[in-house]
C-alpha cells in the first residue's frame, strides 16, 4: 500500500525555508491536517509536495505505489490529485467535457460525480459559467473521476455552502476508509480524523531584501 514519505523537507520561496526540516511519513488511511497564520506556507507546502515548486531542501516521495502502466513510480505529482485555490477548470469547457476529460478506469463517471457533489443541472454548462461554489464543487468532482491514492488539497473547503462542505467531509472519509491519503490545508475543521502540522508564521520573509527594489 502506498505511503507518503517527507524526509528532511523544508519548503519555502525563493530558496528560503519556511519552517524547519519536516520528516513524516502518511500510511494508506492518513490524513494530515496542515494548520497555520496566514502566510505560515500551508499553500507552498503542498505546492511543493504536488511538484509545482522545488523542495528548498530535503525530498518528498511515494513509496509502494505502481501506476497505471504497472510500473513502480514515485514522483507524487503522478500519485496525487492537487486543489489549489484556483480550480484549474477549462473556462470555455463544459462542466461534462472537463469531467471526461479526467475520466480514468475505476474512476466515477462524470455524471456519478457531479452527483456526489449535487451539481448535477451544470453539466452542460461552461466552466467559466459556473458560480463559485459550484465551481470549487466541480473541482472536487474531478478528484472522484481518475483515482490517485493522493489527495492534496488547499482550502478545499473555499466558497462551499454547509450541504457541500457536509459532503465533502464525507467524500474525504470514504477515501481514506478505501486507503487513499490526504493533505490539506485548512483554516476550517474538515470533519476528519487527521494528524495535525501546525505552522507558525515565518520569522523572516520569504521574499529577498533586494526582491522590491523595482517598486
Ligand atoms: N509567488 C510567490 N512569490 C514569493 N513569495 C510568495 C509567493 N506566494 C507566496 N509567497 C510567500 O510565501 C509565504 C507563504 O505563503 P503561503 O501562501 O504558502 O501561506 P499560507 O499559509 O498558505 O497562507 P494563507 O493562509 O493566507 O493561504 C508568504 O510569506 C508569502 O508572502
Amino acid at each position: 500500500m502506498p505511503t507518503l514519505r517527507l524526509l528532511e523537507l523544508t519548503w519555502g520561496r525563493e530558496g528560503r525555508a519556511l519552517a524547519p526540516a519536516l520528516d513524516l511519513q502518511l500510511a494508506d488511511g492518513e490524513a494530515l491536517a496542515v494548520t497555520g497564520p496566514n502566510g505560515a506556507g500551508k499553500s507552498t507546502l503542498l505546492r511543493t509536495l504536488a511538484g509545482l515548486l522545488p523542495p528548498v531542501s530535503g525530498a518528498a516521495r511515494i513509496d509502494g505505489w505502481r501506476n497505471a502502466a504497472g510500473e513502480e513510480e514515485a514522483r507524487i505529482s503522478r500519485a496525487a490529485h492537487y486543489l489549489g485555490h484556483r480550480n484549474a477548470l477549462k473556462p470555455t469547457r463544459r462542466v461534462c467535457a472537463e469531467l471526461a476529460f479526467w475520466h480514468r478506469t475505476g474512476g466515477l463517471d462524470p455524471a456519478e460525480a457531479l452527483d456526489a457533489v449535487a451539481v448535477p443541472r451544470v453539466r452542460d454548462l461552461p466552466c467559466a459559467a459556473l458560480s463559485a461554489g459550484q465551481a470549487r464543487r466541480v473541482a472536487i468532482a474531478r478528484l472522484l473521476v481518475a483515482p490517485r491514492p493522493v489527495w492534496l488539497l488547499d482550502e478545499p473547503s473555499a466558497a462551499l455552502d454547509a450541504d457541500a462542505t457536509t459532503r465533502l467531509s464525507a467524500l474525504c472519509r470514504d477515501f481514506l476508509a478505501r486507503g487513499g491519503i490526504i493533505a490539506a490545508a485548512t483554516h476550517l475543521p474538515l470533519g476528519l480524523d487527521a494528524r495535525e502540522l501546525r505552522l507558525r508564521e515565518p520569522i523572516t520573509s520569504s521574499v529577498p531584501s533586494d526582491g522590491w527594489s523595482d517598486w
